[in-house]
């Protein structure tokens, strides 16, 4: 199959009420157990920042890890893991984020990034925009220049795109 013939939404399967009652989950699984649509999604998400000078491409654990390590390869750069608290064993920054109830941590190297780096950050998935922004945040406490942001998925309507309005996104697949 070539690349443009290639539908990613046929590679993503809806899952009702998961993790909670209401909630449709957009699953990857199905996209990471085929080559071809792997390969193609590395190409697309590659395709607008292909000479930019993207110097590192920064994700967060899990499913961020997932795509941000091929494409990293593909446009040259290095990849720089941020993490749930407590798993880098190097000294590290931490920037704390507001959830719905409650707060959340992120964490990354100090070494992760040098001042001006251009950076580009990834994920499978935009919801509220909350972890990309605390990723954007905590790379920006580095003097990092992100570039912009892409994911696989763009959950319209949960205010993601607001949230991280002045960065450039760029997504793959856009669910109303
Ligand atoms: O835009 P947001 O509202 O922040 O939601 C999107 C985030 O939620 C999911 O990660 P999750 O926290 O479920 O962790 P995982 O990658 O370890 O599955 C997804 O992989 C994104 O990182
Ligand atoms: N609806 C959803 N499906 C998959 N991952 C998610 N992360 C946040 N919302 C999600």
């Amino acid at each position: 199959m070539t690349d443009a013939s290639i539908d990613l939404r046929d590679y993503i399967r809806d899952v009702p009420d998961f993790p909670k009652p209401g909630i449709l989950f957009r699953d990857i699984t199905p996209l990471l157990k085929s080559p071809a649509a792997m390969s193609a999604v590395i190409d697309r998400l590659a395709a607008p920042f292909e000479g930019q000078n993207i110097e590192v491409v920064a994700a967060a654990e899990a499913r961020g890890f997932i795509f941000a390590a091929p494409l990293a390869i593909r446009l040259n750069a290095a990849f720089v893991p941020i993490r749930k608290p407590g798993k880098l064993p190097f000294a590290s920054h931490s920037l704390t984020y507001e959830l719905e109830y409650g707060t959340d941590t992120v964490q990354m190297h100090v070494d992760g990034v040098a001042p001006m780096q251009r950076v580009l950050v990834l994920d499978d998935l935009l919801a509220t925009g909350g972890t990309v922004d605390a990723c954007c945040q905590l790379l920006e406490k580095c003097d990092a220049e992100i570039v912009g942001c892409a994911f696989v998925i763009n959950l319209k309507g949960l205010g993601g795109e607001q949230r991280l309005k002045k960065y450039p996104l760029h997504s793959l697949l856009t669910y109303e």
